[in-house]
């Protein structure tokens, strides 16, 4: 099975890289296969360009043989829709393949204003992880989506190409990329939140800071 895992990495923290790791255990798949987006569909500006951001996720994942980074959405032009990459992986894949998608409940609430999202079923399987303080709207239609197509045995992930979906409860980290950003805004360090190499480089770059000449 062909596990991707998007997301801004803005920049990528302990939580991420825990998170894939536990999927990586509970859907017996290696590796996972972060991708960062280019240009991110919902959001503002991002505050390290997709290159540095890029840079801190290799640093991440140096020597880590569970997790990859896949750059494909950095290589297109564009707002970086989730339909259109896993369009593009299907291609590759093939039709019986299983491929699934990971995706924390405070992206999945909005899913219902994805682009394509009703297609994105049909390309692969949904894994919907609980994040605290990001509860789905019971009346919504991710909710109803998730109710529809839920599954509670990873296995069943492996025995058809796409459509099911995960609602899967782990030990999280709560770490916030926004949090991060916002300490090192304020000069206060994020140290044991990202791997000690990213907080290198961030530092080394001036990143993330109001005043990037500015001391530490
Ligand atoms: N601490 C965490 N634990 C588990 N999942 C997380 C965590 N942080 C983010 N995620 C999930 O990882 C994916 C990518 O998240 P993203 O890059 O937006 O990180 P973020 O920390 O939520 O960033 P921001 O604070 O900028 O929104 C999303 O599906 C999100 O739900
Ligand atoms: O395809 C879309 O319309 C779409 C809309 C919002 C988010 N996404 C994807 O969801 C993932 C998490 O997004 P974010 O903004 O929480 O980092 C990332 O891979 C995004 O490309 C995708």
């Amino acid at each position: 099975m062909h596990v991707i895992y998007g997301g801004t990495f803005d920049p990528i923290h302990h939580g991420h890289l825990r998170l894939a790791l536990e999927i990586s255990d509970r859907l017996e798949v290696v590796p996972i296969n972060l991708v960062p987006c280019h240009i991110p569909p919902h959001r503002g500006d991002t505050g390290a360009s997709a290159e540095q951001r890029l840079r801190l996720l290799e640093l991440a994942l140096a020597g880590e043989a569970q997790l990859r980074v896949d750059e494909r959405e950095l290589k297109r032009a564009g707002a970086s829709y989730t339909a259109d990459t896993l369009r593009q992986l299907r291609e590759e894949l093939g039709p019986e393949h299983p491929l699934t998608m990971v995706v924390g409940t405070d992206s999945f609430a909005s899913f219902d204003r994805w682009r394509e999202w009703q297609s994105i079923p049909e390309l692969a399987h949904i894994v919907v992880v609980r994040r605290p303080g990001a509860e789905l709207d019971p009346d919504g239609l991710p909710a109803a989506m998730l109710a529809e197509r839920r599954v509670s045995d990873p296995q069943a992930l492996h025995g058809q190409p796409c459509g099911l979906m995960l609602d899967l409860q782990l030990p999280l980290l709560e770490i916030s990329a926004t949090g991060i950003r916002e300490r090192i805004e304020a000069g206060r360090s994020p140290r044991y939140l990202v791997p000690d190499s990213v907080w290198q480089e961030i530092r080394r770059q001036g990143l993330y800071r109001a005043c990037p000449d500015g001391n530490f």
